[in-house]
């Protein structure tokens, strides 16, 4: 049944204000428009009207550890965001590393039916870093897998790394490095190398064992001719290799997370597990870093690396916790109040970082388009005027390591429209 909405007054990417009407999963109207019979009406006086967000890099959880996400919760913290499609890293139980695999995540994203959910494919099998998996029969499967990830791990072996990108350049698919070098930043790595990590005697995990896997990254991108993807960029040494590598038109792309935006090592004192993560938070001179580079396009993309642990396995001793923080729900506003209030970027470059050009790195044709007659109606209202403060128990997510729980941010999401189809509207769930 096709269902029409008629979005009033909506300010396109924080520009002009139009009315947009919404039919058959579509834009179909621009302009200033009267009501349609039968058809919703959204008021977004005030609001934002931006494309729905796409985020390169989420951790869903499903299969193996359901009790702290789901394909299911993790698509409701997605629209609850602003997403309309996220890419599911392949570090699963199993890991999501055949052709079957890829398509059973596809499926049950499908069933859940709030955010379009792609499978990220593993480069290696098991993520044990030696032999490539199935890339060319996940990415000719139903899932038509296009990003690859040893994500949690990194691809150390040059070799290993070298002919992933050759193979995934046959099919214009695209490697996603989880950039840390082994033997410079070990499994138990886990506070910014620095004084603080001396003081507080947590194993330091060091910007160089990042800058140095970047860096021959990019030399095997420039020699294989391929694609390749800097996960969550962490340190303005990796910021230098990025635009080097760029100025010499080599194809490399990198994200950062909001955390690594606005988050920094000093909170790691009071050895609260929340905010534990990989790679760790970082000094504000990196933090800085990463800003400029976001704004000048050195970094081309904001990915949340939404990483739900359950209970029992974040609340240990700092160097017994799980790696990793919630994202999703809290992007948006992250980067509002970092990058838009501060003048550092204008909502039309917060759409180009979190949806058209996550969506032109991922290959998604459908998902990251402008908002324009005959478009797919994937968009998100936000308010940017709105407060909210952080409260982790409102969460959809199934977990609670929120490392925004009772801070204030700016700006919110009101509504999100997955082609057409409001998945979220006055900041809740349209489905319980
Ligand atoms: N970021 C994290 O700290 N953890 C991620 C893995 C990863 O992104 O490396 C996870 O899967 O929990
Ligand atoms: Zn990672
Ligand atoms: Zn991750």
């Amino acid at each position: 049944m096709s269902e029409t909405t008629l979005v009033k007054g909506a300010s396109l990417y924080g520009d002009r204000t139009a009315d947009l009407l919404l039919r058959d999963g579509v834009i179909a109207e621009i302009g200033s428009i009267s009501t349609p019979d039968g058809a919703r009406i959204v008021d977004a006086d005030g609001l934002i009207a931006l494309p729905g967000l796409v985020d390169l890099h989420t951790h869903l959880r499903e299969p193996g550890r359901e009790d702290a996400e789901t394909i299911l919760t993790g698509s409701r913290a997605a629209a609850v965001g602003g997403y309309t499609a996220v890419l599911a890293m392949a570090n699963t139980s199993p890991v999501t590393d055949t052709a079957e695999a890829a398509e059973r995540v596809h499926d049950l994203g499908r069933a859940a039916g709030l955010v379009d959910v792609h499978p990220v494919g593993a480069v290696t099998g098991g993520l044990g870093g030696e032999e490539l998996a199935e890339l060319g029969l996940m990415h000719r499967s139903r899932a038509r897998v296009s990003v690859f990830s040893d994500d949690g791990r990194c691809v150390a072996d040059a070799r290993v790394m070298r002919r992933a990108l050759e193979y995934v350049k046959a099919f214009g698919g695209v490697v996603s490095q989880h950039a840390q070098d082994p033997s410079l930043a070990g499994p138990t790595s886990c506070c910014h190398e620095g004084e603080l990590s001396g003081r507080l005697g947590l194993p330091g995990w060091p910007g160089i064992a990042e800058e140095v896997v970047v860096a021959r990254d990019v030399m095997l991108a420039r020699h294989t001719g391929s694609r390749v993807h800097v996960a969550h960029a962490s340190t303005a040494g990796t910021v230098e290799v990025l635009r080097w590598a760029k100025s010499l038109g080599i194809e490399v792309t990198a994200e950062v997370t909001p955390h690594h935006l606005l988050l920094t090592t000093d909170l790691l004192a009071g050895y609260d597990p929340t905010y534990k993560v990989n790679p760790p938070l970082r000094p504000q001179e990196d933090v800085d870093a990463l800003r400029a580079a976001l704004a000048d396009g050195t970094i081309d993309a904001v990915a949340t690396d939404h990483a739900p642990h359950a209970r029992h396995d974040k609340e240990h001793a700092f160097v017994d916790a799980a790696f990793g923080m919630l994202g999703l729900e809290t992007a948006l506003p992250v980067v509002a109040s970092v990058m838009v209030s501060s003048g550092l970027m204008t909502w039309a470059e917060v759409a180009r970082v979190m949806s058209s050009t996550p969506a032109a790195i991922a290959g998604l044709g459908s998902q990251g388009r402008p908002l324009e007659v005959g478009q797919p109606a994937n968009l998100v209202l936000v308010d940017p005027a709105a407060t909210l403060v952080v409260d982790r128990e409102r969460s959809v997510s199934l977990s609670r390591n929120n490392p925004w729980h009772g801070r204030t941010l700016g700006a919110s999401v009101v509504a999100t429209f997955l082609r057409g189809r409001p998945t979220v509207l006055g900041g809740e769930l349209t489905e319980p």
